[in-house]
């Protein structure tokens, strides 16, 4: 009886010891894992270790860590640039181009004395007004007087009519011009040597521009050409005709700012007889404060060239729209160098083409280069019976 009352009894502390060892077991895990977490939670977040200086590149940052995506797209392989050289315009297509510019510029001068010419009746009054019209146009007084008196005989004697008119004038400017002069340029190698072409000027003619443009003439020639910056007196001169010369291909020898102009001629001349170039582009400095240094500077540079190479050629720039203020600059240039040829520039910014009579006679220098524009290929050889044709056109 004790036994059948005690059995159950035990049976119920059994139970109740077993239900009492699973809770505390249960607690005591999750006591652990609460403490664990907590203690998870707590822990410092791991310091990613400091780059190491090893000259390693440091790889980007890829998923959710990535930067910002950029603006600009990646770069690909195609549309990276590669320095494309340009290529400069041919002579012949470039004078056709030309003498269409040279003739809207000049068309007042042309048309205006075909006008005068074409009167009915040629009096007095008509002969002066065709001599203002010359006179304007910077013809100079002395040329002026000589083709009033041809074209005045020559009416005389042929009589005119609009045509005859047409072809008188032609002819007698084209005398006036000298289509005898030699107006081809020293750019052929000689002796081993490259031919030296140095480009002087007051500044602001267009010096730097005509070296760069002249560049691109001789290039489309296939000439291999060297340029010099010599003139170091504007500080961006050397610059800009870097910038010409890799345009097309062509390398610049330049010195430090304000340094010597003879030393850079040199080494500029030096470099196109290593490289056995056709021809080495001499730009100078236009200073003209006095007469004394600018034969100073010029002939030094002259001279010290002359130490390995000829100079083949001297061209003085002058800027046409200046009229009679650049006729006298270029008369003291010419005093101090022996200068070969002539380059007008600004021949589009004037409707005074007659500049170009004058200079010549004034100098006793063939106007060898036109420049007709700011654009790269506006600089075109002079032609005396292109020239007329473009006024008259
Ligand atoms: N319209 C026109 N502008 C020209 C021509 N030639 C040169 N120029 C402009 O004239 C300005 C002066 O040219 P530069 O070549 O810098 O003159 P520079 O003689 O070298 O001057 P410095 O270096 O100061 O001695 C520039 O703005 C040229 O673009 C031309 O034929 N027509």
């Amino acid at each position: 009886m004790l036994t059948s009352q005690l059995v159950p009894l035990l049976a119920d502390a059994a139970l109740i010891a077993i239900i009492a060892v699973i809770v505390v077991l249960v607690a005591g895990t999750t006591g652990l894992v609460v403490t664990r977490q907590r203690r998870t939670r707590e822990l410092p977040a791991p310091t990613p270790p400091a780059p190491l200086d090893t000259g390693e590149r440091v790889e980007p940052k890829v998923g959710e860590d990535a930067e910002e995506p950029r603006d600009t797209p990646t770069r690909t392989l195609e549309d990276t640039e590669l320095p494309t050289l340009e290529k400069p315009e041919s002579a012949q297509g470039r004078l056709v181009r030309l003498r269409a510019k040279l003739a809207r510029s000049q068309s007042s001068l042309g048309k205006g004395l075909l006008a005068l010419l074409s009167r009915d009746k040629l009096d007095e009054e008509a002969w002066e007004d065709i001599e203002t019209t010359l006179i304007t146009a910077d013809v100079g007084v002395t040329p002026t007087q000589e083709l009033v008196e041809r074209l005045r005989t020559r009416v005389r004697v042929e009589g005119v009519s609009g045509e005859q008119a047409r072809a008188i004038l032609r002819e007698e400017l084209i005398t006036l011009v000298d289509p005898t002069l030699d107006r081809s340029l020293k750019v052929d190698r000689k002796d081993g040597k490259p031919a030296v072409v140095m480009v002087v000027g007051v500044n602001g003619t267009g010096k730097t521009t005509t070296v760069g443009k002249l560049a691109r003439v001789l290039v489309a020639e296939d000439k291999h050409v060297v340029l010099g910056a010599a003139d170091t007196f504007r500080a961006a001169a050397a610059d800009q005709l870097q910038t010409w010369g890799e345009r097309v291909g062509v390398r610049t020898v330049r010195g430090p700012e304000g340094g010597d102009p003879a030393s850079i001629a040199f080494d500029a001349v030096k470099q196109g007889i290593d490289e056995s170039a056709d021809v080495v582009l001499v730009d100078t400095a236009g200073r003209l404060h006095t007469k004394i240094g600018l034969m100073d500077e010029l002939g030094k540079v002259k001279r010290v060239i002359e130490k390995t190479a000829e100079v083949d050629e001297v061209l003085l720039v002058i800027d046409a729209t200046t009229g009679q203020n650049g006729l006298t600059q270029a008369r003291v240039f010419a005093e101090v160098i022996n200068v070969t040829g002539l380059v007008l520039t600004k021949l589009d910014g004037t409707a005074k083409g007659g500049i170009v009579i004058a200079v010549q006679r004034e100098l006793g220098v063939p106007v060898k280069l036109v420049g007709l524009g700011e654009g790269a290929d506006d600089l075109a050889p002079f032609e005396a019976e292109q020239f007329v044709d473009a006024l008259l056109d």
